[in-house]
This record gives C-alpha cells, sequence and structure tokens, in this order.
C-alpha cells in the first residue's frame, strides 16, 4: 500500500511562457540542437503540458550581468521560478529544466513488485484499495519507538569520537563511509508523515503534493544565520544532541519545537522559528528545516562547514582543478576524489535555473547512497545484484558561504581553457548553501573522450548494459538522464584485452570484457529509484527545450520517447526508459564516426541498435547477440544463453 507523500503528474505541470530562446550554437554534435516541449507533446509524446517555457539560451559573458539584474527583478518581483529570461545555457549535455523529485513511502508489507503500469488504461495512479484512510493525525508511537532504537545504534555507527578530527581517517582506512541507508530512509518517512500530521489528516496527505511552499525558501535564505562554522571534522563528539531532532518532535507533534530544541541545525533554526510566525505558511514550513537537518545528519555534521573546509580533507587549495560542469553543478578534481558542488535553497538564480531544494537534494543523497550499496567492494556477504558501473560516492558535505578564492581560481582557469557556460561563482552570497558530492574520479564523459577502436565502443555499450540491467533488477533503477555528459571513461594505462569487469544479476556472476576501458555512470537528478520502501523519482515535466537549430536531436529525441513510454506517469516502472538511452548511446557511437571503425562495425551497430527497439528492458539488451563474446559467467563460459 503507498502511503504516498507525493503527487499526480500533472499537477506538477508548470505554467510558462510561449516563446523560445534565440537559437545559438554549441559546438559537439549530438547536443547541439533541441525542441520545444510543446513540440514534444505534440509529437505524440502524450499528456504533455499544455504550456511551454522557455529554457536554454546561450549565455555570452556581456550578457551575463544583463541577465543578472533581469533575475533580480524578478525575484524581487517574487518570482520564484523565473527560469524564462532568454539567456540560458544550450549544452544538451546537461540535464532538463525541471523541479519536482519526490519519495513515496511505503508501509510495511507493501508489496511493491512489479509496479502498476497505468498507460494501459490511466493518465494517472490508480487509488490502490489498501491505502490507509484517517481523518485525524497517524499514531506514530511505533515509528518513534523504532526511530529511537534504530537511532541510537546508528549514530553510534556513525558518530564514532574520531582519533583525529578534521582527517578522513575512519573513511579511509575502511575505504568508503558506511550509511545505514534504511534508518536514513525511516527517518525521511517519518519526518513527511510528522510534518503532514500536524496540519492534515493523512488522506489528503496522500493526495496532496508535496511541493514545500516556494515562500518558505525565500524567507529562508534572508534569515540563514551567520553561525561560526565549525572545523571541517565531522564533529561527531556533538552528535549525541541530534538525537531527538525526529523523536522530540513527536511528543508534541509540533515542528517548532522539533526545531529550538535541537542544536543540531544551528544556522537553519533561527530561520524556522521566524519563518513559524509566518501565518501564511503554516503547515509546510518545516519541511525544509526537516530536509535540512537531516541533511546535515546524514553527512555528520552539526552545521554547514565552508567549501574550504570541505576541499582541505582532499588536498591544499592550490591543488583544485576544475574537471567539467552542468546545469546544477561545478565539478572540481581534489586529490584522488572528484567534489560535485551543487548550490541549494537560495533563492538567486544558478546558470539560469532555480536552485534546488534541500529536500531534492537530500532525496539524491538517498539515491546515491542506494546505488553505493550495489558495489562490490563494499565488503559485505556476496550480493544478489552488484555492480561498480555507478560512481562511487565517497563522502557528502553540506558547506555555506561564498565560493572559496581556491574554487574560483579553478573555475576561472577552466574558463579561460574550456569556455565555461556557467555563471561566475562570485555572484554567490555569503550565505548561500551547497551540498558537496564527493566522488571517485570516474575520468572524462563521453563528450570529451574518444574511443580507440570498436572494441572500445562495444566495451562502453556492454558496461552501461551491465550497469543498468543490474540497477533495474536490484532496485527498478531507471537513470533517465544518460546523456554523453553523463557517462565517464577512464581508460588503464596498460590496457589489456583480456581485462574483465565483474557484476552480479539476480544471484548470477558474470564480468563483462572491457578492453582496459572502465566506465562509470553519474548524476542520479532525474533517476527513479524503488529501494522496497521507498520510491524516488523525478517529475518529469520540463519547462520546455531549447530550439538550437530545429534540427533532430538525438537527446531531445530520447526525452520524447520517454514521455512517450511513461505517458507523463514518472513514478511507474517503466524499464524501457533504459532502453532508449541505449538506443541514443548506440546513435552517439555511430555518430563519432571513429576512423577505425570498419563499414562491418558501422553495420553491426546498426543491426544492434534495430534490435533494441524491441526490448523493455536494460536487461532483455543484455541478452542480445551483440554482448555475446563480451560476457562470461563465471567459468568464462559465454553467457548470453544464461541471460536468454
Ligand atoms: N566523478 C566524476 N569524475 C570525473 N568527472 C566528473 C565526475 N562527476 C562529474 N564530472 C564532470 O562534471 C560534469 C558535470 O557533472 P554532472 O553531470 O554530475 O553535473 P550536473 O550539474 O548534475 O549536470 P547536468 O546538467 O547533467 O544535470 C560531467 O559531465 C563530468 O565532465
Amino acid at each position: 500500500m503507498a502511503c504516498r507523500a507525493g503527487s499526480g503528474p500533472e499537477r506538477r505541470t508548470m505554467p510558462a511562457p510561449e516563446k523560445a530562446p534565440t537559437p545559438s550554437d554549441r559546438p559537439g554534435g549530438a547536443s547541439g540542437g533541441g525542441v520545444l516541449w510543446s513540440e514534444i507533446a505534440a509529437s505524440g509524446g502524450g499528456g504533455g503540458a499544455a504550456h511551454i517555457g522557455v529554457v536554454y539560451g546561450r549565455r555570452r559573458a556581456q550578457e551575463a550581468s544583463i541577465r543578472r539584474a533581469v533575475d533580480t527583478r524578478s525575484i524581487a518581483a517574487g518570482e520564484n521560478r523565473p527560469s524564462f529570461a532568454p539567456s540560458k545555457r544550450t549544452s544538451w549535455n546537461r540535464s532538463l529544466s525541471i523541479r519536482g523529485r519526490e519519495s513515496i513511502f511505503f508501509v510495511p508489507g507493501t508489496n511493491l513488485q512489479p509496479q502498476q503500469n497505468p498507460c494501459k488504461a490511466l493518465k494517472r495512479p490508480p487509488k490502490p484499495g489498501n491505502r490507509v484512510k484517517r481523518t485525524g493525525p497517524p499514531d506514530l508511537r511505533k515509528e518513534k519507538a523504532y526511530f529511537e532504537e534504530v537511532d541510537a545504534s546508528e549514530l553510534m555507527e556513525e558518530s564514532p569520537s574520531p582519533k583525529n578530527f578534521g582527517t578522513w581517517a575512519r573513511g579511509m582506512e575502511q575505504n568508503y563511509i558506511v550509511h545505514d541507508l534504511s534508518a536514513i530512509l525511516e527517518r525521511w518517512k517519518i519526518s513527511k508523515h510528522a510534518i503532514f500530521a500536524s496540519s492534515k489528516p493523512l488522506f489528503d496527505i496522500m493526495e496532496t503534493p508535496l511541493v514545500p511552499s516556494i515562500h518558505s525558501y525565500c524567507s529562508r535564505s534572508n534569515n540563514i544565520l551567520h553561525n561560526s562554522y565549525r572545523t571541517p571534522e565531522k564533529d561527531r563528539g556533538s552528535a549525541h544532541s541530534t538525537r531527538r531532532t525526529i523523536p522530540s518532535g513527536f511528543t508534541d507533534n509540533s515542528l517548532k519545537n522539533i526545531v529550538s530544541e535541537t542544536s543540531i541545525v544551528t544556522s537553519f533554526s533561527k530561520l524556522n522559528t521566524e519563518e513559524s510566525n509566518d501565518t501564511s505558511i503554516p503547515s509546510l514550513s518545516g519541511e525544509a528545516m526537516t530536509a535540512s537537518s537531516q541533511l546535515l545528519l546524514v553527512c555528520r555534521q552539526s552545521a554547514p562547514i565552508t567549501l574550504a573546509e570541505a576541499f582541505s580533507t582532499y588536498c591544499k587549495p592550490e591543488n583544485i582543478v576544475k574537471l567539467g560542469e552542468g546545469t546544477f553543478g561545478e565539478a572540481f578534481r581534489a586529490g584522488s576524489t572528484v567534489c560535485k558542488v551543487v548550490p541549494f535553497d537560495g533563492t538567486s538564480l544558478v546558470n539560469g535555473e532555480t536552485q534546488k531544494k534541500s529536500e531534492e537534494v537530500l532525496e539524491e543523497v538517498l539515491l546515491c547512497l542506494t546505488l553505493n550499496n550495489l558495489r562490490s567492494d563494499r565488503g559485505d556477504n556476496v550480493k544478489e545484484n552488484s555492480c561498480d558501473g555507478f560512481i562511487e560516492a565517497k563522502d557528502f558535505w553540506v558547506c555555506q558561504g561564498p565560493y572559496d578564492p581556491s574554487l574560483i581560481s579553478a573555475w576561472e582557469d577552466w574558463d579561460a581553457e574550456c569556455g565555461s557556460e556557467n555563471d561566475h561563482p562570485n555572484d554567490f552570497s555569503s550565505e548561500q548553501c551547497y551540498i558537496v558530492f564527493v566522488q571517485g574520479d570516474g575520468g572524462r564523459d563521453l563528450e570529451k573522450f574518444a574511443l580507440l577502436d570498436y572494441n572500445e565502443a562495444r566495451s562502453l555499450l556492454v558496461q552501461v548494459t551491465a550497469s543498468l540491467a543490474v540497477a533495474e533488477s536490484a532496485c527498478e533503477f531507471e537513470h533517465r538522464d544518460l546523456h554523453w555528459g553523463n557517462i565517464l571513461l577512464d581508460r588503464d594505462e596498460m590496457p589489456d584485452k583480456n581485462q574483465t569487469r565483474s557484476f552480479t544479476i539476480q544471484g548470477k556472476r558474470m564480468c563483462t570484457r572491457t578492453f582496459g576501458l572502465n566506465i562509470s555512470i553519474i548524476d542520479f537528478t532525474l533517476s527513479r529509484i524503488n529501494t522496497g520502501t521507498s520510491l524516488t523519482f523525478y517529475m518529469l515535466n520540463p519547462l520546455g527545450y531549447c530550439n538550437i537549430n530545429g534540427s533532430y536531436n538525438m537527446q531531445a529525441e530520447t526525452y520524447r520517447k520517454m514521455k512517450r513510454i511513461t505517458k507523463d506517469y514518472w513514478e511507474g516502472s517503466f524499464p524501457k526508459t533504459n532502453v532508449v538511452w541505449l538506443v541514443y548511446l548506440v546513435d552517439i557511437v555511430l555518430q563519432k564516426r571513429y576512423s577505425t571503425f570498419t563499414s562491418k562495425d558501422d553495420r553491426e551497430l546498426r543491426a544492434f541498435k534495430k534490435r533494441l527497439a524491441s526490448y523493455d528492458s536494460a536487461r532483455d539488451c543484455l541478452a542480445d547477440s551483440f554482448f555475446s563474446d563480451l560476457l562470461s559467467d563465471e567459468d568464462t563460459q559465454p553467457s548470453s544463453l544464461l541471460l536468454l
């Protein structure tokens, strides 16, 4: 039975303006074109939004100041989604401009598999018959007891008194950080329930979009405190005070008390107290605070730290190098890690986009942790499903303050060399919050990576397919945004044609030939995942696409296909969305026209692409004959038959 904290997709349709941005070009072939969302809907996308909006338009340096002025005006005018300024990015190696990550939690005993496919008859998900209906606040005593028990043990694990504050000793020893994902999810679930229970019948909650009041975020950025930052340690010594964050709230169901009693979120507590006096946002003002405090909990911090403090964990400031950029984040190499810095919760536009909310960030963190659990190097028992094809999440930091000069300098170096399409980070205020995703270094993204030969192309395809197939099996994973900026490749120094990479799918241990190439999938902003107790997905109701040159565009076509497949029921399980991204990937490989490809290679790829159209999941694709000599089971026998 689904206890919904989310909403039907059509409720999230955004009204938007009607004009397209000025076309502009961007080198890079496939990612150089686009279409308006209205065109997508008109072309059979099904159930599309009637409104369209402008999202991308290349920012030129000289335009930036004008745009900033426009942005400032629109914010001052109270518009919090002014994504309609004519100057935005055009790059198609970016995510769509969209808003609305959702999570839905299920009560124990819910049978989640398979997800009901509503497309046969419905635009909206059916209402499960066994859904709990209540007219009063739910009894959360059980959850409270559970929480106290889990939290007590979890914090012991997550927050041991480190011998060496300010370093990452514990993480390095184990080579990874242990998170009790189920406890985190449970806590998030409880807080969502608690927030709504304080003001709304549960039945309403299930029927009501979980959209925190925009006002809460507006007022928030004005009110974030200038609390004194702590040292970069994860302040485990004081973590016990966080123990009561959620449970204390249950004693009297008062979110206000949760906040004021809790010392964990000094920078957010004032905000919330002030918000709680704002009668215009009585019931939802706690949502942002709760997400923020939970984000800190997951990051094992008692308060945000500065970006400089976070980065100092990995390298000296002068050694920070910018690696790449996306709509939401800037990626920097710091020591052996890559740190992606994503601003959130502020009111200023970043790169033409409304900033992510702490709730969205928290759910993305949970998604990363879920995928991390698939990794074979987690040190636990043999798993039913495992693979290393998703980027390793090493840590997360909540930061606050202006962009650090060392990052600005790295940003400017990259800009001089590559030409950034993002806003200059000087624009951030001293109150800006950021989440830093600390990840393994996955190498270069496919857009910038030159495959050497056909074997490398096959290696790329089989690894991506296998990773998607494993995650599909483990947690109904759909990436939903697997463009060439989101696949990283790393070539071994001494490539060996016999190199392999292991994975396990539904208990079957297998390996792929890599030809010395290792892929990592990144950026789960739009991804859908079902952990068994929660469903996290993104409402893919984009405000629009940029029409760069009006021509066919593989990436835009892929979003169109997803829209047709899901019929805007984005919470549903549609593993075919993974297949359409594989088709896109084959197109990219074909389009790159590597000089070493023979016409036979081309023919094989085209035939494979045709067959892909008939598959319903990445797992189906893995059984295709294209991969038969690239896959083997443990005994190194050709394994495609085993999968069929
Ligand atoms: N772990 C990593 N290792 C190496 N490079 C990375 C890593 N993470 C990100 N990058 C680089 O930074 C770029 C942007 O990262 P990412 O796609 O995660 O940002 P984003 O803001 O979420 O992008 P999008 O616009 O697709 O939403 C990538 O295309 C890649 O070049």
